[in-house]
């Protein structure tokens, strides 16, 4: 079995939707395929209107294949302060002719204000593991964990672009979309994430930062510069984020490149004037590395003046960990890969 669908970006790419059909007849919906959560959950009938505008709802009762999952409830809350909770069905769940035919979709009977204004938005696709899926009392399977020994290789990938469709696909590598080689990490998934450690990053161009330098005069007094050219990374592969969140660290350093940049507290974040020319961003994964063109972190006017514009680099500060979310995969082609035991991530150029 194989399954490809595309991911369709919403304005700045601020999240990529792709088609998911459920149940019978077929009930169509544009789902977040999130590499960072584990729930499949969706807009229903069961959605009181007022938090209802514009999506799509998935009705149960209109599925002859649906069963409703007795006694079982979900509620999730993400780290940007969203959240959504209601009942549980399995159901026939179709992604890009891929298919299960008893996949739990959670059903939403609330969803926070975000999701209720993202009115293109009708609902997440999990993927990360299931571990961290929050169906109780008894947690259900992602659709790849269903689907993975029904593949032809126990992999997903995801080609995501800029302003442009890309595509997820399921249980295949299509070499058509990557060039060069692939290079593997090893996975850690002790906590439910896609967690990886990114060899190294570079701000601009290699001659920006001193370490690249031939400076064989380096006065002792001279600050050793962090030496990014080495130092790894240690994040999330999400999908379902749209910015990189990175260590405070590594935005100091490539924030310095911008003349106008500032750390806004009104903004969120780092904001700059819209037309800098931003720095290129850098990281490595084993022989493979991987270039995030400056204008891929320019990522969109703070407000509709259009002066200054808001960072695709954004502070992981108080999450723990850094989240290589939508600005830093956009510019890879990425496997997801799980045989059950040793998950791995690749990257290659493209
Ligand atoms: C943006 C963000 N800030 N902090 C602290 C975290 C952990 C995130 C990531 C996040 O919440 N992603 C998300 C949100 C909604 C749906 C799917 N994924």
């Amino acid at each position: 079995d194989t399954g490809s669908a595309a991911a369709t970006p919403e304005q700045y790419d601020i999240q990529y939707l792709t088609p998911v059909s459920l149940g019978t007849p077929p009930q169509i919906l544009n789902l977040d395929f999130d590499s960072g959560s584990s729930d499949l959950w969706v807009f229903s009938s069961e959605t009181p209107a007022s938090q209802v505008k514009g999506q799509a709802q998935y009705n149960p009762s209109k599925s002859s294949t649906s069963k409703e999952v007795s006694g079982a409830t979900w509620d999730i809350s993400y780290g940007d302060g969203s959240s959504s909770s209601g009942n549980v069905y399995t159901d026939v769940v179709n992604v890009g002719n891929a298919t299960f035919a008893g996949q739990a979709v959670e059903t939403a009977q609330q969803v926070s204000s975000s999701f209720t204004s993202d009115t293109n938005n009708d609902g997440l696709l999990g993927l990360a593991f299931s571990t961290i899926n929050t169906v109780q009392p008894e947690q259900q399977k992602t659709f790849f964990d269903n689907i993975r020994d029904d593949l032809d290789s126990p992999v997903w990938t995801a080609d995501l672009k800029h302003n442009e469709p890309g595509t997820y696909n399921f249980g295949f590598i299509d070499d058509s979309l990557y060039t060069g080689k692939i290079a593997y990490t090893d996975v850690d998934s002790s906590d439910g994430f896609w967690m990886i450690t990114l060899d190294s990053y570079s701000v601009g161009s290699s001659t920006s930062n001193l370490s690249s330098r031939a400076f064989h005069h380096r006065p002792s007094t001279f600050p050793s510069p962090s030496d990014s050219a080495s130092t790894p990374l240690t994040g999330i592969a999400d999908t379902g984020t749209t910015l990189a969140l990175l260590p405070d660290s590594v935005c100091t350093e490539y924030y310095s490149q911008v003349s106008s940049a500032a750390n806004s507290q009104t903004a969120g974040g780092y904001v700059f004037d819209c037309d800098a020319t931003l720095p290129d961003f850098t990281y490595t994964v084993g022989s493979t590395t991987i270039t995030i063109p400056g204008e891929y972190i320019n990522y969109a006017p703070v407000d509709t003046t259009g002066e200054q514009c808001f960072g695709g680099i954004q502070s992981d500060a108080d999450i723990g960990f850094s989240i290589f979310g939508d600005i830093a995969l956009k510019a890879a082609f990425v496997v997801f890969e799980d045989d059950g035991s040793s998950p791995r991530l690749g990257f290659a150029q493209k």
